[in-house]
């Protein structure tokens, strides 16, 4: 089967990479073109537009930054809509919030084709191994029910990813300033040694993250910028349902002035150099 895939960042390359090792026939398409020749050099075709995708095969998977690209890469000249139809399927796997999700799920519908919301949890690595863990909405798949769930599930998870990173962050500060070492902190969250998770609330991100953020090292994963726009997006979310989120809004915070400090692009965990910086540790700059 011919599949489609739109957007080929950190998440897409490895999510189309899997496709063709899986034996799919994939059409890759990226805004950037030149990213699209790794695909190619593994098998993939290029497709010259999102149109061109769509109208070649049958279902289109897209995964894109953020709700602006999810919505251009659907709504403006040469996209999705063009091509979309009876017989085909549009599967959104970026995160997005539930309004972007329901406009273009009824657009999708409007023209006959079929939708899926579709975000992932997981990172770079879970989508190299084929391991992330699908929210899935829409046509056919009812694990969450309507259209809009899915996305509105994705942004509640990462709300609590990035308020954990953001403690995670203080954690190794006070750690660090108590006189403390934050790399034992780490080992009585996941002993190393006998290779065990000891504390209640060890969990894969602190394994994974924490002995990165003490080397400083944020080659991304999640890109930071990414998970501040899923905060902005899941306190908005908190706004229409009155829910009062003040731990987010002060992770949100953090991670706003990490962007302006230009950590949009390196690792989430990346965060921490901003907690150091407000008087956390004595390193301090990014
Ligand atoms: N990285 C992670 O750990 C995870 C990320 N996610 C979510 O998955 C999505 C993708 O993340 P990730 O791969 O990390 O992000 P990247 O920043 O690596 O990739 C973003 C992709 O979106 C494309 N893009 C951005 N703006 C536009 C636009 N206006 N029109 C067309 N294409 C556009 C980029 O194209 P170009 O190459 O031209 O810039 C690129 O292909 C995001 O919604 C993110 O929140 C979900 C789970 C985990
Ligand atoms: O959206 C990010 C993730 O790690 O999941």
């Amino acid at each position: 089967m011919e599949v489609g895939f739109l957007g080929l960042g950190i998440m897409g390359k490895a999510m189309a990479t899997n496709l063709l090792r899986h034996g799919f026939r994939v059409t890759v398409w990226n805004r950037t073109l030149a990213k699209c020749q790794e695909l190619a050099a593994l098998g993939a075709t290029v497709g010259e537009t999102p149109a061109s995708v769509v109208s070649k095969c049958r279902y289109t998977i897209a995964m894109l930054s953020d709700p602006s690209a999810a919505l251009s890469v659907v709504f403006d000249k040469d996209g999705v809509l063009e091509q979309i139809g009876s017989g085909k399927g549009y599967v959104d796997m970026s995160t997005v919030d539930a309004a972007t999700s329901t406009k273009i799920s009824e657009a999708v519908k409007q023209k006959g084709g079929a939708f899926l919301e579709a975000p992932v949890s997981g990172s770079k690595k879970p989508a190299e191994d084929g391991q992330l863990v699908i929210l899935a909405a829409g046509d056919k798949s009812f694990f969450l029910g309507e259209i809009g769930n899915g996305a509105k599930m994705k942004l509640v998870v990462n709300m609590v990813m990035g308020s954990m990173m953001n403690s995670l962050s203080e954690g190794l500060c006070l750690a660090d300033k108590s006189g403390l070492s934050p790399q034992t902190l780490l080992d009585v969250l996941y002993s190393l040694t006998i290779k065990k998770d000891l504390g209640a609330i060890a969990n894969p991100m602190f394994k994974l993250k924490g002995p990165t953020m003490l080397q400083g090292s944020y080659s991304p994963a999640f890109p930071l910028k990414h998970q501040q726009k899923d905060m902005r997006l899941a306190l908005a979310l908190g706004d229409e349902n009155a829910v009062a989120m003040p731990v987010s809004a002060a992770a949100n915070e953090a991670f706003k002035k990490a962007r302006s400090l230009g950590l949009g692009d390196q690792d989430f965990s990346a965060v921490y150099e901003v907690v150091k910086g407000a008087g956390g540790s004595g390193s301090g700059q990014p």
